[in-house]
């Protein structure tokens, strides 16, 4: 019989400045080599749970904890942190706040070093690890100056160097593109499956973590465990919806199409789907819908010419990369991790110089345009708001940007207003910052850029690690203003958002433009998913199994219906 390795009962805690507890009366048995996910809305408790497995809490985080609570078969408030960290070892969702070594070698070995290894031991052990996260060409690199999905697979490589007995995830895929994550998937899959290592994944992209096979989902609501079952058993139940997390899309398309949804169909993945029973609601389906209408726009509004740029003499980050942006448009940049997609955003907002090339706004080279004189015409938003905010009040952080260049007080009250109306903050206009959400301070973040009225908005991972509700919610708000006539642009390893949300997409791969088309045509062609480490949709897929003669067009159509479903 299989071994309890984690184990609570009737567990809760209270974090010491909390009134109420985060977790409350958790049972849950985990066993000895089993994959378990854990999923559930924002602020819903996963973390914290992590935090008690890996020891964080109490000996970091204090509060107060009732019942009982044991890991390899003892209580953790007898172990120190350091031997807890021997049996549990954590990738966060973070990487930046994991970094202890001076160079990507040094990080991986820090553990090793820590238990007194044996030198030729630890290089063997480290270069397989990285090796098996591809990212043993960087070991002399600092870890700081890697890109965030090269920062990420460090970490992973970090964890996995050791023998610990569990291994705890706290989002691994947030900065990682999507055929990394796939791979990162695998990797975590062929480590359980070797060593035997018990697996416990907190991660908010359901889809991509169910490419491998998952033993049991925890869906989590308000601090309690609200279901424990197969993920068969979940994607074919309500719950996912209910608690505002992202279903596969195959499995969305496949109640479009009118598919009685049950355990019968073997939901857990696209391959595994039992095609028989839906292929005919499926094709008639596909026959019945309308065939989509395509916008065309050809203001050009932003032109990049040949552009080439380097960090410093080692290497040369962009290539030659020339696009247009037309005004009005929603456009995705995408490709895979440490391609140049955020160099090219910090080139166009004059953080950097381009090393050859220009850079055209409305027709004009902006060269000589300086940072202040550039962030009229084009805002940038930052992945995580905290790096953005420097005010302790909201009015006073949109505000900002329109003190330092002179207007009046009544013009910057009326302007910080409309832009905060805009945002749906205006209620919170009086409040101080630290008492909103994380989507609610990306927002602040927008409105201080919107005040200075800009006419295209670049945005870094708009809604990385954000629950489907906060990604519905920025998505929906970034159209709004689309509509009000501001280019989006946004850099994403999200293949649903770029598809979902996007008509044009430009690919970049190791600093070179492998592709400028449309959303549907770029996730349709295997040679560019494969050269910029996309993804095929699973729609693309299930269109195939169905037998469908127009894949592409059955994307397409999907595409059409969810956006119409979405704004019923
Ligand atoms: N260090 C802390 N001190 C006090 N309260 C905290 C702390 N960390 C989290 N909380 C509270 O615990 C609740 C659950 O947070 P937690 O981070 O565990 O949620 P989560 O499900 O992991 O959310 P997300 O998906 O957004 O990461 C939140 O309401 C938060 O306010
Ligand atoms: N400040 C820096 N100094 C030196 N090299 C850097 C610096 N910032 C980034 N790089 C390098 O430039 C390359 C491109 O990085 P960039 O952050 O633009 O990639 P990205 O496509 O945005 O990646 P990701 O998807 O992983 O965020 C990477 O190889 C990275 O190591």
């Amino acid at each position: 019989m299989k071994r309890k390795i984690i184990e609570f009962k009737d567990f809760s805690f209270q974090y010491r400045v909390q009134s109420e507890p985060t977790l409350k009366n958790i049972n849950l048995d985990i066993y000895e080599g089993e994959k378990v996910l854990v999923v559930g809305p924002s602020g819903s408790g996963k973390s914290t749970l992590a935090h008690c497995i890996n020891g964080l809490v109490p000996f970091y985080y204090s509060g107060k904890t009732s019942g009982h609570f044991k890991i390899d078969g003892e209580d953790t408030l007898n172990k120190n942190i350091f031997e807890l960290s021997k049996v549990v070892g954590t990738v966060l969702q973070d990487p930046d706040s994991q970094f202890i070594g001076l160079t990507v070698g040094e990080d991986i070995a820090f553990k090793l070093e820590n238990y007194c290894v044996e030198q030729q031991e630890m290089i063997a052990k480290v270069n397989k690890s990285a090796k098996l996260v591809n990212i043993d060409k960087e070991l002399e690199s600092s870890p700081y100056k890697l890109s965030g999905g090269q920062k990420q697979r460090v970490t992973l490589a970090g964890a996995t160097v050791d023998e610990v007995k569990i291994l705890l995830f706290d989002e691994p895929l947030a900065s990682l593109d999507p055929a990394t994550g796939k791979n990162a998937i695998e990797l975590i899959d062929n480590i359980q499956k070797n060593d035997n290592k018990t697996m416990v994944i907190i991660e908010h992209r359901l889809e991509d973590v169910l490419h491998c096979n998952i033993d049991r989902i925890i869906v989590m609501n308000d601090g309690e465990i609200l279901d424990d079952v197969t993920p068969n058993e979940l994607l074919s139940s309500n719950i996912l919806n209910k608690v505002g997390i992202r279903e596969p899309l195959y499995i969305t398309a496949l109640k479009y199409a009118g598919c009685e949804i049950s355990e019968d169909l073997n939901l857990e993945h696209i391959n595994k789907l039992n095609i028989e029973k839906c292929k005919d609601s499926i094709s008639r389906w596909c026959t019945n819908i309308a065939k989509s209408t395509e916008k065309s726009n050809d203001k050009v509004l932003l032109e990049l010419d040949d552009i080439s740029f380097s960090y410093n003499e080692e290497k040369q980050v962009l290539k030659d990369i020339s696009f247009k942006i037309n005004e009005g448009e929603m456009v995705s940049i995408v490709g895979r991790n440490g391609a140049g997609k955020s160099t090219i955003s910090k080139l166009v907002c004059g953080f950097y110089k381009p090393t050859n090339g220009k850079i055209l706004f409305e027709g004009r080279d902006i060269a000589n345009d300086t940072i202040k004189e550039r962030c009229e015409k084009i805002g940038f938003v930052m992945q995580n708001p905290n790096q953005m905010i420097s005010n302790t009040m909201i009015f006073d952080e949109v505000a900002f940007g329109l003190k330092i260049r002179g207007f009046s007080d009544d013009e910057i009250k009326e302007k910080v207003y409309n832009a905060l109306k805009v945002c749906g903050l205006y209620g919170y206009r009086n409040w101080p910052i630290s008492a909103l959400s994380f989507g609610q301070k990306k927002r602040v973040t927008i409105a201080s850029i919107l005040v200075l009225n800009p006419k295209v908005i670049i945005l870094d991972e708009p809604t990385a690690g954000q629950d489907f509700k906060h990604y519905s919610e920025i998505m929906e708000f970034l159209v709004s203003l689309n509509k009000q006539g501001v280019t989006i642009i946004m850099i994403t390893h999200d293949m649903h958002l770029m598809l979902e949300y996007t008509d044009k997409v430009i690919v970049l791969s190791e600093g070179k433009k492998v592709a400028d088309d449309s959303a549907i045509n770029i996730l349709t062609d295997k040679d560019v998913i494969e050269k910029a480490n996309l993804k095929e949709t699973s729609i693309y897929e299930l269109a195939v199994r169905c037998d469908i003669d127009e894949p592409k067009e059955f994307v397409k159509k999907f595409i059409d219906c969810d956006r119409r479903f979405r704004k019923i």
